[in-house]
């Protein structure tokens, strides 16, 4: 006897599992099956797809004529972290850029002083704000990275708080190790990076990849390059932060360098997007930090899909580049600033995102694990269109309810 259905569903979302993540034309391909039911046997889907006889089960979850979606996933965030920053707010009313204030020692900074000066107790009763309102918001898979502690204590610290919210939600995580993230005040570029690539070692326990900063200021492609090459020869796979402000060729080296994902790429050169198609690496695109970062350039989210490429989306939630822990609110944002169609977002926020930190979700295949979202919208195309609030309606992880809505008491 199977354990769930889910039943009166309107339209069942089915992003398509490949082995590798959907490129180009495939991006607009998105199965979805009107009056739908899906199955659950165990916390695995037994069957999704068109209404049935065919199947008993002890309980039901009443989709009340919604629509239905696997759950989405994040591949992209700085969830770890103690403090925020909105007093940079005014800086940047002033018209003070990003770069500039990390260079006068805020910015990421800013955060590091807070995050090493925090206890373990307080990132993570911190982060479980957050991981509790990405849960809400139809998110249960999580890329957590380190790099506000910028030495061995607190990146340490940083990545285990990372493991213990993976123990305390019913959430799947991937850890990055993202030591070079920023060069400590009074620090010289190279001796610093030698000494969190000297951490690599050590962080294998904790961490699924390591990513670094590519950026004026922070650390050059050549420097990159040798961090990067260190790392893959210690069995990671490599991220890279590449091309978010200045066009320093970041695109090329993460696909030189069999990177799993290349994240924010604004300023991606021509080449690099034409290389993409023929890569393994997913463009992880972060239109919220854009947005944030009050740029009128957007990521050429069009230009890499119509070359071949692949793309996924993500908050790049963190509190100074890009503060919103709500991957819906990104989801509109790729509508309106990336010019992606609706379902190339939904293959963006599922199976593309899994991708890009090697993670089997975003897909209700049989034997998938049954994280499942119920969305109060009457469409898939809704969802984009209508922003700023949050859809989800019921959440269910491994098959069981763990959220719903709550109405009025009026
Ligand atoms: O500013 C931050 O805290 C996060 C960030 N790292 C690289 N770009 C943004
Ligand atoms: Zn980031």
């Amino acid at each position: 006897m199977n354990d769930v259905m889910i039943t009166n569903i309107k339209s069942l979302i089915l992003p398509k599992k490949t082995d590798g993540p959907l490129k180009g034309k495939e991006m607009d391909e998105l199965n979805i099956v009107d009056d739908a039911i899906v199955v659950i046997k165990d916390g695995k889907i037994v069957y999704a797809g068109a209404k049935t006889d065919e199947y008993e089960t002890k309980e039901t979850i009443d989709a009340e004529g919604k629509i239905v979606s696997p759950a989405l996933v994040e591949p992209h965030t700085h969830i770890v972290h103690g403090g925020s920053r909105e007093h940079e707010m005014s800086l940047k009313r002033q018209g003070v850029d990003y770069l500039t204030i990390l260079e006068q020692g805020g910015g990421i900074l800013n955060t590091v002083e807070q995050t090493q000066k925090a206890s373990f107790d307080e990132l993570l009763n911190k982060a479980s704000v957050n991981m509790t309102r990405m849960i809400q918001h139809g998110v249960l898979t999580v890329e957590s990275k380190s790099g506000y502690g910028l030495d061995r204590e607190n990146e340490l610290k940083q990545l285990k708080v990372s493991k213990a919210l993976e123990d305390k939600f019913p959430v799947l995580m991937r850890h990055t190790f993202l030591g070079p993230h920023a060069i400590p005040k009074g620090r010289e570029a190279e001796e610093f990076l030698q000494e969190m690539t000297d951490l690599l070692d050590e962080v294998k326990d904790y961490a699924d990849f390591a990513d670094i900063f590519t950026e004026t200021g922070v650390f050059s492609v050549d420097q990159s390059r040798k961090y990067m090459e260190a790392a893959r020869e210690k069995g990671f796979r490599v991220k890279i932060h590449a091309d978010e402000i200045d066009p320093l060729g970041g695109l090329e080296l993460a696909i030189e360098q069999d990177a799993i994902s290349a994240d924010h790429l604004v300023a991606a050169s021509e080449e690099g997007k034409k290389q993409l198609a023929d890569s393994n690496t997913v463009a992880v695109l972060l239109p919220g930090t854009t947005f944030y970062l009050g740029k009128n350039e957007f990521a050429d989210a069009r230009g890499m899909i119509d070359q071949g490429g692949a793309v996924s989306l993500a908050t790049d939630y963190n509190p100074g580049s890009c503060v919103t822990d709500n991957l819906q609110m990104i989801m509109a944002i790729a509508a309106l600033k990336l010019k992606m169609t609706p379902n190339e977002i939904w293959n963006a926020v599922t199976v593309n995102a899994a991708h890009a930190i090697d993670a089997d979700r975003g897909t209700l295949e049989p034997g998938d694990a049954a994280n499942i979202v119920v969305w109060d919208a009457p469409n898939h195309e809704y969802i984009p269109y209508h922003y700023g609030v949050n859809h989800a309606y019921k959440v269910i992880a491994d098959g069981k309810l763990i959220f719903e809505r709550p109405g009025l008491n009026l």
